[in-house]
Formats: C-alpha cells, sequence, structure tokens
C-alpha cells in the first residue's frame, strides 16, 4: 500500500532576478515500509524536494504544484495548524544538524520532555521520562544522556538523539536528511544499520536524501536518482546500482571508488548542473552526456517502464544506442 504519493511536484523559486526550477514535475510513490534513497550531485533538488514535502519552503518565494497525499491526506490543501499536527506525528524528519535547534543551556531529557508534550500533554512526568529513556535506548545511547547538555555529546551521539526525537510519535514517514554525512563512515554505518533493525521494529518508512551512494546500497531498497530538479531514473537498488540504465546513474557510480575487488578508474562527470532559471527544452542532462543525440537536445524524455519497477527517463534506452549506453 502507498503511504506517499507525489504527483507532478513542481518547485520554483521566484527571487529578485529570476526565478530557479528547483524540482520539475516530479512523480513518486511510496509504498509502506519503503526505504527510498534520493541521491544526486549538490544543487539537484534533493533539499528543496523534502522541503515541500514538509512544507518547510519559505511561502514567500517558492511555489509549489502538484501534490502530495501522506496516508490520503492531501497535504498541500492542510492548513497550518493541521500541517503542525502531522509533522512529527506523522511524518519527522532528520537534518545533518538537527541538534542546532536544541538550546545549549538546557538539558537533553528537559528538552525532549518539552517536545514530546507539545503533540501529547497528557502523560505524567514518571511515564514522560520513562519513554523518553526508553527512546534513548532504542538509539543506543545510555541513559545518562537524559542528564546531559548538547555541547556534552559527540557528533554521533547528537544525530542519534535527533533520530530518538524523530521516532518520539512512530511516524508513518521519516525523512532522512542528509542525517549521516557529516559522521565517520563508522559511526554512519552504525546508525545506518540501527535504522533498518528500528524500521523492522516500528514499521517505518524512510526517504533518505544524500549525495552518497554508498549510503543508498548499504540502507535502501530503493533509489531515485535526481538531476537538476528531475528524477532520471528510478528502481530498486539491486538493478539500478547492478544495472544502472541512465548515463548519468552511471556517471556517477564511476566516480565513487570501490574499496574490494578490482580495481576501476575513477572519472568524474564531465561539466556541470545546467543553470536552473534558463528553461531546457530536451533532456536536461544532455549538455553534460557524452552519448547525447540530436533528440536529447530537442525533445525532453518520457520516463520508460521497465520490468520490475525501473523507470528510466533516456532517449537511448530502449533503442538501438541503448547499446551504446550499457557498452561504455
Ligand atoms: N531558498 C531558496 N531560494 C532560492 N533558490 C533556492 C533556495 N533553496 C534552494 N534553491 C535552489 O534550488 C536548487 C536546488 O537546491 P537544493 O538545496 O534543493 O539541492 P540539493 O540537491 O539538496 O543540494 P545539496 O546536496 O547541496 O543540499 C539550487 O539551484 C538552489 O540554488
Amino acid at each position: 500500500m502507498s503511504i506517499l504519493e507525489i504527483k507532478n511536484l513542481t518547485v520554483t523559486f521566484h527571487t529578485k532576478d529570476k526565478i530557479t526550477r528547483a524540482v520539475h514535475n516530479i512523480s513518486l510513490s511510496v509504498e509502506e515500509q519503503d526505504s527510498i534513497g534520493i541521491v544526486g550531485e549538490s544543487g539537484s533538488g534533493k533539499s528543496t524536494l523534502a522541503m515541500a514535502i514538509l512544507q518547510l519552503l519559505p511561502k514567500r518565494i517558492a511555489r509549489i504544484e502538484g501534490e502530495v497525499i501522506l496516508d490520503g491526506k492531501h497535504l498541500f490543501q492542510c492548513t497550518d495548524e493541521q500541517i503542525r499536527k502531522i509533522r512529527w506525528r506523522d511524518l519527522a524528519v532528520v537534518f545533518q544538524k538537527s541538534m542546532n535547534a536544541l538550546s545549549p543551556v538546557h538539558k537533553i531529557g528537559t528538552q525532549m520532555s518539552d517536545i514530546y508534550r507539545i503533540h501529547e500533554s497528557k502523560i505524567s512526568k514518571k511515564k514522560l521520562k520513562e519513554k523518553i529513556i526508553s527512546l534513548l535506548e532504542m538509539v543506543n545511547l545510555p541513559s545518562r544522556v537524559y542528564d546531559l547538555y548538547p555541547h556534552e555529546l559527540s557528533g554521533g551521539m547528537m544525530q542519534r538523539v535527533s533520530i530518538a526525537l524523530s521516532l518520539m510519535h512512530n511516524p508513518k514517514l521519516l525523512i532522512l536528511d542528509e542525517a549521516t554525512t557529516a559522521l565517520d563512515v563508522v559511526t554512519q554505518g552504525q546508525i545506518l544499520s540501527e535504522i533498518k533493525e528500528l524500521e523492522k521494529e516500528l514499521n517505518l518508512t524512510r526517504i533518505m536524501i544524500t549525495h552518497d551512494m554508498s549510503v543508498v546500497a548499504s540502507a535502501c531498497k530503493k533509489v531515485a536518482v535526481m538531476y537538476a530538479g528531475n528524477i532520471l531514473e528510478f528502481g530498486y537498488v539491486k538493478d539500478v546500482l547492478v544495472n544502472p540504465l541512465h548515463p548519468y546513474t552511471q556517471g556517477l557510480l564511476k566516480s565513487i571508488p570501490t574499496f574490494k575487488g578490482e580495481k576501476k578508474n575513477i572519472r568524474g562527470i564531465a561539466g556541470a548542473l545546467p543553470d536552473l532559471s534558463v528553461p531546457v527544452q530536451g533532456c536536461i542532462f544532455a549538455s553534460r552526456c557524452e552519448f547525447a543525440t540530436d533528440i536529447c537536445y530537442q525533445v525532453k524524455p518520457t520516463e520508460e517502464l521497465l520490468s520490475g519497477n525501473h523507470r528510466v527517463a533516456c532517449h537511448l534506452v530502449g533503442g538501438m544506442e541503448h547499446a551504446n549506453v550499457n557498452h561504455s
């Protein structure tokens, strides 16, 4: 069953001198207990997509078109009050530096209790303390963290507290926006495996925003590859990472080193993201694609659905040119 439906979502930023199209006509269905990695280089629109779902974009400059339906609720039709209730309860988020939002002069336990009470005020002090300590233990933190101040925690401990906070009200959907990016690889690995364990226990559904393919490979079932506001490829991680069909996905995978197995040449993707304030007629990736043909510059490719829910938006996939792409 689908828990989140994103339909034709477009986000434009209207600033003084230009209109930036950060997310372009994205449709995505998130099934219950999915874990979807949204991957792409910096500036590809990943955070804007997450912020649009959460309705945290600055209303003054962000125009949003399309629909986002969470568990049957049309989020863009909700009042601010309804959205406030949905956040934390149904939809929780962990950012890279979520803990920065906490006060440096209050203990972790006190702040977690205050946040808990915003949505659930009828709970005794004793029960609340037990609840907070069980949340801390759930993310492998000792109960003494309850009495510590934020500056007494390491980066990994802080992100664990942020994850504990996000799980407070058993949300249906958890969005992690570069939540483990700033951590060392060992701590990142530990936290990712803890999250996967918790998901089984709590029936969680997760969207994970990252620029790191290895995070997607180790912690997600499905992946959406985003480039300049568009999803270029989507599917199960086991399909997309093993048999990437879009030249951009292939380029992303070639630009990361492997630590076991054969040596490989690391190649970046030549060129840079296009200026998102200039409309593009054809494929958004054409200007950087080594396989681009005339049609790629003229016509925007529509998404092809291949077997196993593997979707690709590329003129070269499915036709004669496909062979070129795969044998590069
Ligand atoms: N508040 C804003 N006002 C104007 N433009 C914005 C705003 N937020 C984002 N953008 C633009 O939207 C585009 C997408 O940015 P976004 O931060 O969503 O990308 P990202 O993939 O999350 O990048 P990163 O990995 O660096 O966070 C960029 O061109 C960015 O400059």
